[in-house]
C-alpha cells in the first residue's frame, strides 16, 4: 500500500482574547492508498482544523504534511493550488454546490478546470451521478434536490477528478439518521471503487465503524 498522506508533528494554535489555545499538539497520521480512515473526536477537539491543514486550505501550522510524496511546506501558493486540484476532493457538512448550476454541471466544472473536454467531463459526471442513484436528477438545481441528494452530488463532485485523497468534514452531519446511513454507504462504496483514500471526520461512532480504521483526536493528538 503506497503512502498517500503522511502527517507528522502537526501543530496549530489560535489566539483568542489574548490567550493562546494549542488545538493540535503534534498529530501523526499516515494514510495508504485506498484506505478509509474515520477521524473521531468530540466537538471542538480540532477535527476541522486538522482537515483544513491537510486540505491545504490554511497555513499557520507547524510540522510536516506530505501529500503523494510532496512536502507541502516546500510548495508556494501555485503548487498548493495544483496539489489541491489534482490530488484532493472535499465533502463538507453543507453541500456548497453552486446554486445556479445543475447537479451534472456541478460535477462537470472541477473536471473542466483540470483540462478535460466537456464531452469527457459530462460522461464522467453522468456515470458518477448515475451510480449515486441520481440519473433522474441530472438537470436539477441544488435547491430542487433533497438534503440527501445534495450530499450525493457533493460526493460526485469530490470524486470527479479521481483524487488520491478525499477529505470529508461531517459529510452526513446535516442529514437524518436513515439518510446519513444511505449516503455514507454510497460514499464509502464509491471511494473504494475509485481506489481513493479518505479521511472522514465524524462524531458518529456507528458510521465510523464502517470505515477501515478509526483514529481519535484527544488533547491535540491522535490516539
Ligand atoms: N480561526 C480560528 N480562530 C480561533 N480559534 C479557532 C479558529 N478555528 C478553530 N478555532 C478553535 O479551535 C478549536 C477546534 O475547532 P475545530 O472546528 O477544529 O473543532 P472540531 O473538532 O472540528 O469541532 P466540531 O466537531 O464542532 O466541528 C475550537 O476551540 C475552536 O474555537
Amino acid at each position: 500500500m503506497s503512502e498517500v498522506l503522511a502527517v507528522s508533528a502537526l501543530s496549530r494554535s489560535f489566539t483568542q482574547g489574548g490567550a493562546q489555545i494549542d488545538v493540535l499538539r503534534g498529530v501523526d497520521l499516515t494514510v495508504g492508498s485506498g484506505e478509509i480512515v474515520a477521524l473521531l473526536g468530540p466537538s471542538g477537539t480540532g477535527k476541522s482544523t486538522m482537515l483544513q491543514a491537510v486540505g491545504l486550505l490554511e497555513g499557520g501550522y507547524g510540522g510536516s504534511i506530505r501529500l503523494c510524496g510532496i512536502e507541502v511546506a516546500n510548495e508556494g501558493n501555485e503548487g498548493r493550488t495544483k496539489l489541491r486540484r489534482e490530488k484532493l476532493g472535499f465533502v463538507y457538512q453543507f453541500h456548497h454546490l453552486l446554486p445556479d448550476f445543475s447537479a451534472v454541471e456541478n460535477v462537470i466544472l472541477p473536471q473542466l478546470i483540470l483540462g478535460k473536454t466537456l464531452e469527457e467531463a459530462r460522461a464522467r459526471a453522468e456515470s458518477l451521478l448515475g451510480s449515486l442513484g441520481l440519473a433522474q436528477r441530472l438537470d436539477h438545481k441544488p435547491s430542487q434536490l433533497s438534503g440527501g441528494e445534495q450530499q450525493r452530488v457533493a460526493v460526485g463532485r469530490a470524486l470527479a477528478n479521481r483524487p488520491a485523497l478525499v477529505l470529508a468534514d461531517e459529510p452526513t452531519g446535516n442529514l437524518d439518521e436513515r439518510t446519513a446511513d444511505i449516503v455514507i454507504d454510497e460514499f464509502i462504496r464509491l471511494v473504494r471503487e475509485q481506489g481513493s483514500a479518505a479521511v472522514i471526520a465524524t462524531h458518529n461512532e456507528r458510521l465510523a465503524a464502517r470505515m477501515d480504521r478509526l483514529v481519535r483526536l484527544h488533547d491535540g493528538k491522535l490516539e
